[in-house]
């Protein structure tokens, strides 16, 4: 064996060497040519086929979805057999997400065939970021490798089967694991439905196929939560759209141009996205009925140079996602999330400029049962009475219900997870109850409010101590 890999090692060698005086002293076109009908003679002798799916093609801004999906697929089925993995932080999660490290190597198998998939990076290529700027980016892709009798398998049922596992991996959550009463939920799920199958209905009345939700509610009670399973209903994609880096409504329109159909456009924390209530920053005073593209345009080009920035109003995306997609035909969901909806413009909400407003609240008992089903498989328990009495008065997010709610360990049981959670209300309970204290001595004694406050403050400090 160690001989022949000799053998082997030394022909290559010999090869290369050879190769490389026929490139120095053969001219440019007789290289070509031996390069490409080589390239063909080793392809008709090799017995394999290989597919690559790329991050990025070359002029798009957007990460190639199919590259997102096969990544998902894959860091669920290589990190057991991977034995280079990177880490990175997962978005929106406190977890480490582990995936097949550059230039590793994993086997997968299919209906009884074996596959190889390799993480790759060829030299860098230039690709926008951050909306004008260019910058050298490593161009990475993802190779398959399959023998090539197994070709129709592979290209239809093996590559349907990747994208639908990573697309689950991708958006686990679903409206049946949701902490949220039956008939909201109902209601929204009835929602979707209706508007994906309306595609004859939109083109009768001659509008663009799309519907645009606002979600809000305080941090933690699903927002998020809410967008993936509604894209795993859809089946659509998800594209957040950081309008705080967009520059103006040029940059918004080549952004908008890249979402494919059946997606799902997010803007998260509209009340921290500039401009987007319709309120010019530096042009309040221009009267409502200027707020044209031209008016603004004008009063743009007025501004000191350093001020234009984040120009992106909130009629500039409606008129280009009305515009851009009337004719496109292809359906897409705009969601707007808040935490602050008093904040918003009351003319954005009256105007009737969101289709649906969807109210993300604390969690209520109904909820956190489908968190216990989920996290504990514990549908009935002796400890839901008291649960479900604390959780009538206590205002805890459906985001803290499931940490507490998580065992942290192989010994805790659901009995003790349970117990956890009541004593994350006990507490929360005890503030709220010390709080309520303080004021209404606030609003009764103010004179005396500083000794009070002394001793309140002892009484929180010994509340908060850790039992
Ligand atoms: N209604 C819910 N049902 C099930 N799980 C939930 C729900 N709300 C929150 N969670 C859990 O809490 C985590 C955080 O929730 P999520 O990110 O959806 O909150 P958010 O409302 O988007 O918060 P923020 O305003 O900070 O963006 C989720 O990953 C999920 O595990
Ligand atoms: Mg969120």
């Amino acid at each position: 064996m160690t001989e022949m890999m000799t053998t082997v090692g030394s022909t290559m060698a010999s090869f290369m060497f050879a190769w490389a005086i026929i490139r120095q002293y053969c001219p440019y076109e007789l290289c070509h040519f031996l390069e490409k009908y080589g390239h063909r003679l080793a392809s008709f002798f090799y017995p394999y086929i290989q597919v690559s799916i790329h991050e990025f093609t070359e002029t798009r801004l957007q990460r190639s979805e199919a590259y997102a999906t096969v990544e998902a697929y894959l860091s669920a089925n290589s990190s057991q057999s991977a034995k280079r993995l990177k880490a990175e932080m997962g978005k929106d999660s406190e977890k480490l997400v582990l995936s097949m490290d550059e230039y590793e190597k994993v086997t997968d198998e299919f209906q009884g065939v074996k596959i190889t998939w390799a993480s790759c990076k060829t030299g860098s290529t230039k690709r926008s970021m951050g909306y004008g700027n260019y910058q050298e980016q490593d161009k990475r892709y993802y190779r398959l490798t399959f023998r090539k009798r197994y070709r129709e398998m592979m290209t239809e049922a093996y590559l349907g089967h990747v994208m639908k596992q990573g697309k689950e991996i991708r958006h686990p959550a679903t409206f049946e694991t949701m902490a949220m009463e039956t008939e909201k939920k109902q209601e929204i799920v009835e929602d979707l439905l209706a508007f994906s199958q309306s595609k004859d209905f939109y083109a009768r009345i001659g509008k663009a196929w799309k519907r645009e939700y606002l979600l809000y509610g305080p941090p933690g009670t699903g927002k998020s939560t809410v967008i993936a399973a509604m894209a795993n209903l859809l089946s659509y994609h998800v594209y957040d759209l950081e309008l705080t880096a967009v520059k103006d409504n040029t940059e918004l329109r080549k952004l908008l141009i890249e979402t494919t159909s059946k997606s799902i456009i997010v803007i998260e924390d509209i009340d921290c996205s500039l401009d987007l209530t319709g309120q010019r920053k530096k042009t309040t005073e221009r009267p409502a009925e200027d707020k044209n593209e031209q008016g603004e345009k004008e009063a743009y080009l007025k501004e000191p140079k350093e001020e234009r920035t984040s120009r992106v109003t909130l009629s500039g995306l409606l008129n280009f996602i009305d515009g851009l997609w009337s004719a496109s035909g292809g359906e897409r969901i705009i969601v707007f999330t808040t935490n602050y909806v008093e904040k918003l413009d009351p003319a954005l909400i009256r105007r009737g400029r969101m289709d649906k407003h969807i109210e993300l609240s604390y969690c209520s008992f109904e909820g956190f049962k489908v968190l216990a089903k989920n996290y504990l498989r514990v549908e009935a328990h002796p400890l839901f009475e008291l649960i479900e009495r604390l959780m009538e008065e206590i205002k805890i997010t459906p985001a803290d219900v499931a940490e507490t709610l998580m065992p942290k360990s192989a010994r805790e049981d659901a009995e003790k997870c349970l117990s956890n959670l009541i004593r994350a209300l006990e507490e929360v309970k005890k503030k709220a109850d010390l709080n309520e204290a303080k004021e209404s001595l606030r609003e009764k004694e103010p004179e005396k409010e500083p000794a009070k406050e002394d001793q309140l403050l002892q009484d929180k400090q010994e509340a908060e101590k850790p039992l």
